[in-house]
């Protein structure tokens, strides 16, 4: 069950115009009412009304998931391939139930060579992906298909798909001879968590999925008695702050709940030049600019929701609807993460199988920098200074999140130097998430791209490029998606990754 504290819920007007809207979409959406968002949203929002009844429709799922887990018990280490929504959900739950999820969501070959069991005989990797057609998705499935006959192993009893039907992926992999389970093709890829793509997963792990229905269908269930929890979040949220508020997962026991939130909330929201752009942070008092909203699932905070995951899981997905109707937006598109994928496809097609060469201007120690400068501080000194004066940084950074996660600290670092917003992504993973609203949302983002070599590469089988080839196409395909909106960006490129990050924060606490 959810409960909402609000600091400041004196300051919420029942008689609002927005109020009323939100009641008004409140009631709608339990109707499943499709026009919600207007004429220009309906057709789309039509075919995504799905998630609302996954709470008790999953329900058909569990039969299909015990006989499964049953047919692959010897297989005890698991790897999910999978993007955006078809990742965050079960890797949150992973996490929140202490389980062992090896989640493979990067192209980033050092990142890929520490998702790769050594035991391949005891390992089972699970393929997520709605449209069946996302890039890295596919191509991770082809890695580990190679890996497992090149090991001897019959690939068909080592991999399960999880897709929608009819999607591409669903009709090879049927072809192919593997196990394919399919979704709720009424559900969008964020909105998934409580279908296939969170649970299926889950139940390998272990866990006891049906726990986590029942708590999002009392909430539901809750939600339709008493609407105010929802409506105060999403009032909050809207009239709160006008652009960004911060989240923490500390204290929560939910580790990874924020970024989940981030991506539904950033690439629901993050369009039409409006939006609301999470900024998580690891702890409540972590620095944001002052007067930021923060909201909190156990910490100290303005807007503190409480509750299991089950029912943080329904509550934000309804929330998110709400948003969508208060901030006038279509919650279920995405219309500028297909920008980026487009830029990174014909990057691709004129590279062939390498990499161009760098062309960088100049070189500090362990750090490439591509636009005229003495070093890279004064580089950096110049860049933050320009940030516009409510705008934010977002650090993207196309490295490794388990072996390079200290460069994370830059986030803190350059949000105390500039008093700015900073939010930080990995890369290709943050294209799935806030790429959709630093493309689509406020035009005010300066964007810090880093990327690094690397010595180690896989083949990706099928393709004439290689994920370093494929990582290098999506930084500079996105690069040029931002740039071609006239938005500032600056490319660091670590020659050294160890070296150069510890020299990126030496450089950036010396500011
Ligand atoms: O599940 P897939 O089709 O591979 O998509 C992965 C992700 O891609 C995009 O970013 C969508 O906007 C997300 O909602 C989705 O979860």
């Amino acid at each position: 069950m959810i409960e909402v504290r609000y600091r400041n819920s004196e300051l919420v007007d029942r008689q609002s115009q927005l109020f009323k809207k939100l009641l008004d979409a409140h009631e709608r959406l339990i109707k499943k009412d499709f026009t919600i968002w207007g004429s220009e949203a309906s057709d789309e929002a039509k075919i995504r009304m799905g998630w609302i009844d996954l709470p008790t429709d999953s329900r058909e799922l569990l039969a299909q998931l015990d006989a499964l887990t049953a047919k692959f018990r010897h297989l005890n280490t698991i790897v999910l391939c999978g993007m955006g929504g078809s990742s965050l959900g079960p890797e949150v739950i992973a996490h929140t139930y202490g389980k062992e999820l090896i989640v493979l969501d990067s192209t980033d070959p050092h990142y890929i060579s520490h998702c790769l069991p050594e035991n391949l005989e005891t390992t089972l990797v699970i393929v997520g992906s709605k449209s069946g057609s996302t890039i890295e998705t596919t191509s991770q499935k082809a890695l580990f298909e190679n890996l497992f006959e090149a090991a001897g192993l019959d690939k068909t009893r080592h991999m399960i798909i999880v897709t929608d039907p009819d999607s591409p992926l669903d009709i090879a992999s049927r072809n192919s001879g593997f196990t394919v389970v399919n979704a709720n093709p009424n559900v969008g890829g964020r909105f998934s968590v409580l279908g296939a793509f969170g649970l299926l997963p889950s139940a390998f792990l272990g866990i006891d999925v049906s726990i986590i229905l029942d708590s999002s269908a009392d909430t539901k269930e809750a939600l339709i008695r008493d609407p105010y929890p929802a409506l105060l979040t999403a009032y909050a949220i809207i009239t709160g702050t006008v652009q960004y508020f911060g989240i923490t997962d500390e204290n929560s026991k939910m580790p990874g709940l924020s970024d989940w939130i981030e991506q539904l909330v950033a690439e629901s929201t993050g369009k039409n030049g409006v939006g609301r752009l999470p900024i998580v942070t690891d702890k409540a008092g972590d620095f944001l600019p002052p007067k930021t909203l923060r909201v909190s699932f156990a910490s100290d905070a303005d807007l503190v929701i409480t509750g299991d995951l089950g029912s943080q899981f329904f509550f934000w997905e309804w929330v998110t609807a709400l948003l969508g109707s208060g901030l006038s937006i279509d919650p279920f598109n995405q219309p500028n993460v297909q920008e980026s994928k487009l830029a990174s496809g014909s990057l691709l097609a004129t590279w062939g199988d390498s990499v161009p060469a760098l062309n960088s201007v100049g070189t500090d120690k362990s750090i490439a920098f591509f636009q005229q400068a003495d070093d890279v501080k004064s580089l950096l000194s110049v860049f933050l200074n320009a940030i516009a004066e409510n705008g934010y940084l977002a650090i993207m950074a196309y490295v490794d999140r388990r072996e390079d996660a200290q460069l994370m600290q830059l986030r803190n670092i350059i949000a105390h130097k500039t008093s700015k917003a900073v939010t930080f992504g990995w890369g290709p993973r943050f294209l799935h998430s806030t790429g959709q609203y630093h493309k689509g949302a406020q035009a005010n983002g300066s964007f810090l791209q880093i990327t690094a070599e690397s010595d180690v590469d896989f083949v990706i089988p099928g393709k004439d490029f290689t994920f370093k080839t494929l990582i290098a196409a999506q930084a500079n395909g996105d690069e040029n998606a931002i740039a071609s909106r006239g938005l500032p960006i600056l490319r660091l490129h670590l020659l050294d990754r160890a070296k150069g990050i510890s020299e990126l924060l030496a450089i950036a606490k010396s500011l």
